[in-house]
């Protein structure tokens, strides 16, 4: 990277910033949100949405409980202009539900633009022009009176048409690309624009201050938005927000900070999508502060449902880490993050926690509509027995034994390594019962029979390279006494023998389930398993399906 010296250092911070956000650790209340998804978002589509498409958005932004929607840019295009019209016409927008529109500050733009809006019940009228170096100096080649005298012409219209026309509006202010702006000069044309509009606490007027293009570290920006909050005209009849695009990858950060630094509004849009590398994402944002404790004011309890919405009418998709999001946000492929997280999950339900301590989830997934089920913990080579267990237990009611965890656990992810794939649940189970379950070759048990006297006998009927029989055994228990049959009437060797069982309450059945573990000479462990309606059959199932892995067969 040879050329680094010819970007210049664009960022205007405070000198000897009061820095009060900095002691401050989290945001401890949700700001006012105002989805820009509509227009922001929209205008950076490769095909921007149809009118249906808007509609259908703009009722998916009231379910998710937004109360402030820029609904467009209404002198953009027709499409725009009828959007409105629509919302308008067919009574769309709910009571409690404010629309905003933007204007550049030229007089034909804002004409047009209070035409759309006739006839609606209240509405924000956002007028914006650039005030930063670059855009002063190569875009509309104005000294900074001239850029002040842009804003004021357009507050001033913007505030007369409002006047005469009765409407219930409430404005907005945003000096575009503000943080490339000396911060003097940027207090001073919004200070200009707040005298104009004439901010009452009834009527207070929205000063928006956006990171068009992200040029520097957030604390930068906090200390700007704390600069303006400390030098706007009337700051008690202002409400100071913020507009976070990402460029750096900040737009999180920017608002996070910038609302520590005393902003009280947030625009932004749902996934992010937006200019460039886009508008900071809302979703992010809120399930921050839930999950550090605060209400966001906002439902995001289906994401799911959200993507589809999103996906189909954006025609964009959303990116698999997308924080909160994405399909793989709450996966866990790898085995220490599983068994961490299958342990946690233990935790809670033991405990009966209501507080959320589980390892690696940030937050408890069915809180934003995923199921722990196949999406949390996903099975492939770099899985563990942890997970693999776990996932067989949750979903499968299998509960195995911990000795058996670690022969299903290096089972299952070298099939995984070798398929050079992700096994899924149900390839899962089919598997773990295929190897495990009723093994029958080489010796296949047709029938057993027990009789109790002080001790137990059993007499079992097995069917071995071709050739029926039958063995005898005895031990203190029944499966001591199959297990004695099968060493000393078949010369098959093996000790220490692990056994566990439980009923299986997953599925359809009331039946049992068996696991036998057998160490041969060698001291490797061999396991089996057996399923029945009956406890003892399952055992014995299980000890033969040991014994016939230990043999080789299958
Ligand atoms: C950061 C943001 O996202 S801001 C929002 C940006 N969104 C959009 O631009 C989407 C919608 N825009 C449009 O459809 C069109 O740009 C329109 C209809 C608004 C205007 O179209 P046009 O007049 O044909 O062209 P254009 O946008 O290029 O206008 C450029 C002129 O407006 C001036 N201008 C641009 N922004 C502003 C502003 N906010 N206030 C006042 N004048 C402005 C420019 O200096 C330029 O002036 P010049 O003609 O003297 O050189
Ligand atoms: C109009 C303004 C707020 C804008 O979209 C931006 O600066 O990104």
């Amino acid at each position: 990277m040879k050329h680094a010296n010819k970007y210049q250092r664009t960022y205007f911070n405070v000198e000897n910033a009061p820095m009060r956000w900095i002691k401050k650790d989290y945001v401890d209340h949700a700001p006012i949100w105002c989805s820009v998804d509509l227009r922001d978002g929209n205008q950076s589509l490769i095909i921007p949405m149809s009118l249906e498409e808007k509609l259908e958005f703009f009722k998916m932004l009231v379910k998710v409980g937004f109360k402030e929607i820029e609904v467009g840019f209404p002198a953009a295009s027709e499409t725009e202009y009828e959007f409105l019209r629509a919302l308008i016409d067919q009574n769309l927008i709910p009571d409690d539900v404010t629309i905003q529109v933007l204007t550049q500050a030229r007089e034909h733009i804002i004409r047009k633009t209070f035409d759309a809006l006739k006839g609606a019940k209240k509405a924000i009228v956002h007028l914006y022009n650039s005030t930063s170096v670059a855009q002063r100096e190569q875009v509309f080649k104005k000294s900074k009176e001239e850029i002040i005298q842009i804003a004021v012409d357009g507050a001033k219209l913007i505030k007369s048409i409002a006047d005469e026309t009765k409407g219930n509006y409430q404005f907005e202010y945003s000096p575009e690309s503000f943080t490339q702006t000396e911060m003097d000069f940027a207090a001073d044309i919004c200070n200009a624009v707040i005298d104009v509009l004439k901010p009452t606490p009834e009527n207070k007027v929205i000063i928006n201050l956006p990171v068009t293009v992200q040029v520097s570290m957030p604390h930068v920006y906090a200390n700007q938005i704390e600069y303006m909050c400390d030098h706007l005209h009337e700051r008690e009849n202002i409400i100071v927000s913020l507009h976070p695009h990402n460029d750096r990858g900040c737009g999180v950060a920017d608002s996070e900070m910038g609302l520590l630094a005393g902003a009280d509004r947030i625009e932004g849009t749902l996934f992010g999508n937006g200019e460039r590398t886009g508008n900071v994402d809302i979703i992010t944002l809120a399930m921050n502060m839930y999950s550090q404790g605060v209400e966001p004011n906002l439902d995001f309890t289906n994401i799911p449902e959200i993507i589809e919405v999103y996906e189909r009418v954006t025609r964009m998709h959303v990116y698999e880490r997308s924080p909160y999001s994405g399909e793989l946000v709450f996966a866990a492929f790898s085995g220490s993050h599983q068994d961490a997280i299958a342990k946690g999950m233990k935790w809670r339900e033991e405990k009966q926690l209501d507080t959320w301590t589980v390892p690696y989830l940030p937050v408890d997934p069915q809180d934003v509509g995923r199921q722990y089920d196949g999406g949390v913990i996903r099975i492939n080579s770099q899985s563990g027995k942890g997970g693999i267990g776990y996932l067989l237990e949750q979903k499968y009611g299998y509960d195995t034994p911990k000795e058996m965890r670690e022969d299903i656990g290096y089972l299952m992810k070298g099939i995984s390594d070798h398929r050079h794939q992700e096994l899924k649940s149900d390839e899962i189970l089919e598997i773990f019962k295929q190897e495990y379950f009723n093994k029958t070759m080489p010796i296949h048990m047709l029938d057993y029979h027990f009789v109790r006297t002080n001790e137990v006998m059993v007499t079992l009927t097995i069917e071995m390279n071709g050739e029926k029989r039958d063995i005898v055994g005895r031990g203190n228990g029944r499966l001591d006494a199959v297990s004695n049959a099968i060493t000393s009437s078949l010369n098959i060797n093996y000790k220490d023998l692990l056994y566990k069982e439980h009923a299986l309450t997953k599925g359809s059945t009331s039946q049992a389930v068996a696991y036998v573990g057998i160490h041969d000479e060698k001291g490797l462990m061999y396991w089996g398993a057996g399923i029945h309606d009956d406890i003892i059959a399952a055992s014995v199932i299980a000890l033969f399906s040991a014994v016939n892995r230990l043999m080789g067969g299958k």
